[in-house]
């Protein structure tokens, strides 16, 4: 039996791009003009990965707004700021094309997969040079429900044209892990992303990796 699967699913933000400074610039940049106080970092650190809106209204709520009457005018101006400023404050994780170019050398599918809104992770991956790597890319926003439902991944399993137990999904957060396992996935976690505060080396996965370029695809010893 090999190890090696019959395509990837790569989540995008925390484990290809460092798209943190994104986010803060753009949701700092809503605050102000709302005429409500800023957030740091480490919050939006701790909160992004569950979707755009989940990441409003917990802003909202956390710098003591009301989300009931906030959020439409903060999306309108969250989605116009994002498109401006996608990229602009975000970094390729090192080890990741080098990565990529290891998994894309299998021959297997690719499919990127992320909470993200759709429009701004294709125009992300386009800015960094990344889209030639993917076959499919799917948003927040492509399917009824996002990670960590498995739905999300089981239609890309689908797209990919795999059995969910051939397909391996890498990413860095319980999110990926949570819908990996209901999908019936085998799941690899990377050390530097966004897990909500906690250490992703809690979770169990098939691989715990530091650089995705650490990956290991070689098939498995046979018995
Ligand atoms: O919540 C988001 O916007 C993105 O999160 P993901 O790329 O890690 O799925
Ligand atoms: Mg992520």
């Amino acid at each position: 039996m090999s190890l090696m699967p019959d395509a990837f699913i790569l989540d995008l933000d925390g484990t290809l791009v460092d798209t943190l400074g994104d986010f803060v610039a753009v949701l700092n940049r809503v605050l102000n003009e709302l005429g409500l106080p800023e957030v740091r970092r480490a919050f939006v650190e701790r909160t992004v990965g569950q979707g755009s809106e989940h990441l409003i209204r917990s802003t909202l709520d956390h710098v003591g707004a009301d989300p009931a009457q906030l959020y439409e005018p903060a999306w309108a101006l969250y989605q116009a700021h994002y498109r401006e400023l996608n990229g602009q404050f975000s970094k390729v994780y090192p080890g990741v094309r080098e990565g990529l170019v290891q998994l894309r050398a299998t021959g297997r599918p690719m499919a990127c997969l992320t909470n993200k809104p759709a429009a701004f992770a294709r125009e992300l991956l386009a800015r960094k040079q990344l889209s030639g790597f993917f076959d499919f890319v799917f948003g927040g926003d492509d399917f009824e429900r996002k990670k960590p439902d498995p739905l999300p991944l089981l239609k890309t399993c689908e797209a990919l044209g795999t059995a969910p137990a051939r397909t391996w999904m890498i990413g860095d957060s319980s999110n990926d892990a949570r819908a990996a396992a209901a999908a019936g996935c085998p799941v690899l976690l990377l050390s530097y992303g966004y897990n909500h505060g906690e250490p992703i080396t809690a979770l169990p996965a098939l691989q715990h990796l530091d650089r995705l370029d650490q990956i290991s695809l070689a098939p498995a010893a046979s018995a």
